[in-house]
């Protein structure tokens, strides 16, 4: 009995092989022969690169990681596009559709900005004008700066990112090397880098939210870059409103936080904004961030995937300078009734208790405030429309320095409400100066028999603003109306 095996289809390939022998007057083993040699050079030559490379990188390669989360991450993004990444071909790229607000300027200055609000418009057209970004997003490019070479590499988030997109939402850190000994290459990148980002958004500021990540991580993630709120379309009282800028405009001073260390007070500084819904608490708190200049990081305890220890996370991993919006404090449940003081009397504890709807509990709030992880620099302002609620430890000086009380707004307040909206409506007709001047006062006349119509302090600046939108281009039609829109408001009221 032969133990030689014979294996199914052999004989076939060797048939094959002698037919392309015979026929073509070659040996087509060569070929296959030389093409394995071929790709086991090239395998060995990259695991050999790889080698080198990991060695390098041990030995003479300056590396700096940076997370998706951090500030800079935007920054080295735009800074790749705007320099390293213009004059390259790339063949792989991430395609992003950009509504700028240029965009939007540009659809005023066009016919469709000149059309009656009574016209319809069918905006497919409009839209097809958002333009197109195409952006590069993984992979490695080498890069000079200042005559040094970089290597930049993003890489896909995806495992497989050769069969998949990359997965834009959970974006992986960036990595930048360049051959040094030291640091202070990349170093100096990066305050370039900063220093462009800050150039180019001069007059905007960047809102970072809460995001949980592919690992359930609850990350800090940039929602949105928009043109900072002018602050005088906040209406407050001037002396609220005077009173809380300059407080915070000494606070930011470089001189005062040398005092605070002289005196070795932590330097921190807290606000409270308290007041009924819709009465402008976070319209101030991003105007204030416009105003100085700083990126608004908003954080809401009733997040249903914030746990204790990633709140007390995420206060220790915002900037030295930002504002900090702690929305709603008293829906968390923070009240009172649920406080418990410590042995000592001077801590106090507060357990969860079933009708509290957040897991951060006082003393984690309270540890993530003025704990020895919490910034230093940072702007704190907490909302809330039950101040009642709020426990004393929480709003003592040194958390909350000051409390700005928003109320529903008084007769002077809509006045401005109305002249605010409607600024603008006489600003851009072409009339004779004299004409204008006349229009203005007009408005002017037109505001105080609209505020006169409305009750004081009975509905919030949302509501009034909500009833405005109706007649965006149409004061008269505004003020004349007013009446039975308060007739409505408070039949509704006394009918629910
Ligand atoms: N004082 C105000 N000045 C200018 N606009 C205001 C004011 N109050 C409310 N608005 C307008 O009403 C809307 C809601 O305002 P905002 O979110 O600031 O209110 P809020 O007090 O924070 O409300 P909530 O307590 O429900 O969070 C916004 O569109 C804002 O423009």
């Amino acid at each position: 009995m032969s133990l030689s095996a014979h294996r199914p289809g052999s004989g076939a390939i060797h048939s094959l092989v002698e037919l392309v022998r015979r026929t073509l007057n070659f040996d087509p083993l060569v070929i296959v022969n030389s093409g394995l040699i071929v790709i086991g050079l090239i395998t060995s030559l990259r695991s050999a690169g790889n080698v080198l490379y990991h060695y390098a990188e041990k030995t003479c390669l300056s590396t700096v990681h940076v997370r998706a989360e951090d500030p800079l991450y935007e920054d080295i993004v735009r800074w790749m596009n705007d320099h390293a990444f213009r004059r390259h071909n790339f063949l792989s790229v991430l395609a992003q559709t950009t509504n700028s607000s240029d965009n939007d300027k540009a659809l005023t200055r066009s016919p469709l900005g000149q059309l009656e609000s009574d016209n319809l418009v069918s905006y497919r057209e409009v839209d097809d004008n958002s333009f197109i970004e195409l952006k590069p997003f993984h992979g490695s490019r080498f890069f000079r700066f200042k005559r040094t070479w970089m290597l930049f590499s993003h890489a896909a988030s995806s495992p497989d990112s050769s069969t998949r997109p990359p997965q834009v939402d959970s974006n992986p850190p960036l990595k930048l090397q360049c051959i040094s000994l030291s640091l202070s290459p990349i170093k100096k990148f990066l305050e370039e880098v900063r220093a462009y980002g800050r150039k180019v958004c001069v007059s905007s500021i960047t809102v970072y939210r809460t995001r949980p990540d592919s690992r359930d991580l609850v990350r800090w993630s940039s929602v949105a870059s928009r043109p900072s709120r002018d602050i005088s379309t906040v209406i407050l009282d001037k002396q609220k409103k005077q009173t809380i800028l300059r407080d915070i405009n000494e606070y930011l001073h470089p001189h005062t936080r040398q005092w605070y260390a002289n005196h070795g007070i932590p330097y921190r500084r807290g606000y409270l904004f308290s007041g009924p819904p819709g009465t402008g608490k976070t319209s101030l708190a991003s105007a204030i961030a416009g105003v100085f200049g700083l990126d608004i990081y908003v954080l809401s305890l009733l997040d249903p995937s914030m746990t204790e220890s990633h709140f007390i996370r995420l206060f220790s991993e915002v900037p030295t300078r930002c504002v900090v919006l702690l929305e709603d404090v008293d829906a968390a449940g923070l009240n009172r009734g649920e406080v418990r003081p410590s042995g000592d009397g001077t801590q106090p504890h507060s357990a969860k208790t079933p009708s509290s709807n957040t897991a951060v509990s006082l003393s984690g709030l309270l540890n993530a405030i003025d704990g020895v992880a919490s910034h230093e620099g940072r702007i704190l302002i907490m909302t809330t429309n039950v101040p009642q609620n709020l426990d004393r430890a929480l709003i003592r000086p040194g958390r909350v320095d000051i409390h700005i009380r928003f109320e529903l707004p008084s007769h002077e307040e809509l006045r401005d409400l109305f002249l605010s909206i409607y600024s603008d409506v006489y600003q851009n007709a072409v009339v004779p100066i004299g004409d204008k001047k006349r229009e203005t006062g007009r408005l002017h006349d037109l505001a105080v028999r609209f505020a006169g119509c409305l009750p004081e302090r009975r509905f919030s600046i949302a509501d009034v603003q909500g009833y405005l939108l109706r007649y965006k281009r149409q004061p008269e039609e505004a003020c004349g109306n007013v009446r039975s829109w308060v007739e409505d408001m408070e039949y509704g009221e006394l009918s629910s």
